[in-house]
């Protein structure tokens, strides 16, 4: 009788046979050649697979689960740290403080529950704010990274290489090399140049004065941009025929930067986006002709083709210094070329430059508009700084010795920051405090700047009120400080007596430059620059308000986008 046909036979599927180790005979042909390797395969692939689903279930268990761990970490280090209970523990107080303004809610905070208050943002998104200077410097110290938002709105605007990424040790280096030049050539510059700023921008003022009455944010704005692209780029910046055109794309980019940073994913598919990416690329096209243009136009660059590149690139600072005390070395004492020198792909290594253009715009237009309006609003402050100014030229001094102009920079730079917050984060690692506060990893940090440089306990009664003298004190009697009487009086006193100015810095309250391993480089060159600008400026026009601008609001920042409001209309009268 005939057997039946085993199933796997029936099916056509030798694959399915049963593993026989002993078969002989016409079996073994396919016992051999393809029942049982292919047995086997599929096994070993099914087995593979089963291990890979395994590994990949086990890893993203242990992923949540340290998720897990970490948030309840964080609540239960955040626990320590007192702060307003959360309206709901999903939003936190995001809600709270996206319909208000973050620093009315800090400040209620600060003076209900001390110098460090929490806030959760979400589950787990935790704010911690910081009011007490001490306890700020020792924080902006430790904590050296920015927070990666400001990070990325710089990153997609600029590139890679912008100055201002979250991460301290990616600009470490660049930041030595930066200070080098800021202390170095162009801070040589920013005292110089000045004069050739005010012709410059008056020229462009008057032929905007035609048109329409100025207001303190347009000119600030024009002078700002001028002084920096000066001390920049040198005297050709002066004469380059797209500085206009760069001024408008650096506006549009400020503009839009952070609304575009805030989304978490590029966002390709708004058209928007692409409107500003071409900005951006636009941006970076000008900013490499204006380096173009000064390499051919400024005898400054000629010294860069004797640096020692290998030895530049890879020690960055060290060497930039070390050159500087050789004398058979020339020091490679421009950023600009340093930078096209330094990289291969020289789109890329705008980044800095236009980080550093950006920063120093945006910044520097807010104080030079804030001490316009101040000079404007009060006449007899003008005809002081004036006076010295006189006097500081008859003697063939610098902007360094006028102790009254500096102290209404400084005071200036006090009374408006660049922006409402300082921001840290801590990231990795639990930041200990020495008066024991904890902050745990993860959290972001603030210092809320109008709070802390408006803090009576630090600087008075008047503290909300625009008060050079308080900077000042008696050259003779050093201790006395001038803040005792009223600011009128202190004009009156200020003018019969020699004062010097106190360092600011030196209170550590005064934070409009931050503090610590991420503070503003350009600090120097910023107050010498709008210090010597001030002092050419008025040494020729006195600065007004326009009839029926008197109760205008003095310039402020915008808190949602970092940019100047308009401020008072003005008109500048020239001196006989
Ligand atoms: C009135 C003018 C300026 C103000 C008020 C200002 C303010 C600031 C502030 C608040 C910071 C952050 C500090 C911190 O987080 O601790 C900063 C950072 C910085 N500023 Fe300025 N700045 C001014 C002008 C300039 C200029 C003119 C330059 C350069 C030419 C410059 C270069 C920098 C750099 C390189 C950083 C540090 C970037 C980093 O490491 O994250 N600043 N500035």
């Amino acid at each position: 009788m005939e057997s039946s046909p085993e199933p796997y036979a029936q099916l056509g599927h030798h694959l399915w046979r049963p593993y026989k180790p002993n078969c002989d005979g016409a079996d073994d042909h396919i016992c051999v050649a393809g029942f049982q390797p292919d047995f086997l395969f599929r096994d070993y692939v099914t087995t593979q697979i089963n291990m890979l689903l395994w590994i990949s279930l086990i890893s993203v268990t242990a992923l949540l689960l340290r998720k897990l761990i970490g948030i309840f970490r964080l609540w239960a280090k955040a626990r320590l740290i007192p702060g307003p209970p959360c309206p709901s523990s999903f939003y936190g107080h995001s809600k709270l403080i996206s319909g208000s303004n973050l620093t009315d809610i800090l400040s209620k905070s600060h003076e209900e529950y001390g110098p460090a208050v929490k806030l959760w943002l979400g589950p787990t998104q935790l704010l911690v704010s910081i009011k007490d200077p001490e306890l700020i410097k020792e924080m902006l110290l430790k904590a050296e990274d920015r927070l990666p938002l400001t990070g990325k709105a710089f990153h997609w605007a600029f590139g890679r290489s912008s100055l201002f990424v979250s991460s301290f040790n990616e600009v470490q280096e660049r930041r030595e090399l930066l200070a080098t030049d800021l202390n170095g050539k162009m801070l040589e510059r920013a005292n110089v140049f000045p004069t050739k700023v005010v012709d410059c921008v008056m020229e462009r003022i008057q032929d905007l004065t035609v048109e329409a009455n100025l207001d303190c944010k347009t000119v600030s704005q024009h002078f700002a941009f001028t002084l920096l692209g000066a001390t920049l780029f040198g005297d050709a910046f002066l004469a380059w025929s797209k500085a206009t055109i760069y001024e408008d794309l650096l506006k549009i980019v400020a503009k839009d930067a952070c609304f575009w940073a805030s989304y978490i994913v590029t966002p390709f598919w708004k058209q928007g986006f692409w409107r500003y990416q071409y900005f951006c690329t636009r941006l970076k096209s000008l900013t490499q002709d204006i380096i173009q243009h000064c390499k051919q136009n400024n005898k400054l660059f000629c010294q860069m083709d004797h640096i020692p590149h290998e030895k530049t690139r890879n020690r960055g600072g060290e060497a930039a210094l070390d050159a500087s005390h050789s004398s058979n070395t020339v020091v490679p004492e421009h950023l600009l070329l340093r930078e096209l020198d330094g990289r291969h792909d020289a789109g890329e290594s705008c980044g800095t430059i236009m980080s550093v253009m950006f920063h120093g715009y945006l910044t520097t237009s807010g104080l030079i508009g804030n001490i316009i309006s101040r000079l404007a609003a009060n006449a007899e402050l003008q005809q002081k700084i004036h006076s010295e100014i006189l006097v500081a030229r008859r003697d063939q001094q610098s902007v360094e010795k006028m102790a009254f102009l500096l102290a209404t920079v400084y005071e200036s730079s006090r009374i408006l920051p660049a922006g409402p917050l300082l921001q840290r984060c801590s990231l990795k690692h639990d930041l200990n405090l020495k008066a024991g506060v904890t902050i745990p990893a993860g959290a972001i940090l603030v210092v809320p700047l109008q709070l802390v440089q408006m803090d009576e306990s630090r600087w008075g009664s008047d503290a909300s009120q625009f008060n050079p003298c308080r900077l000042l004190s008696n050259a003779e009697k050093k201790s006395d400080s001038v803040h005792l009487t009223s600011f009128a009086d202190k004009l009156v006193d200020v003018g019969q007596d020699s004062y010097v100015l106190n360092d600011p810095n030196k209170n550590a309250a005064f934070l409009p430059f931050g503090s610590g391993t991420r503070a503003c480089l350009g600090q120097k060159c910023a107050v010498l620059g709008v210090a010597a600008l001030f002092a050419s400026l008025l040494e020729r026009y006195e600065i007004r308000l326009h009839p029926g601008s008197e109760n205008e609001p003095n310039p402020m920042m915008n808190n949602y986008a970092p940019q100047l409001l308009p401020g008072p209309k003005i008109v500048f009268v020239k001196r006989g």
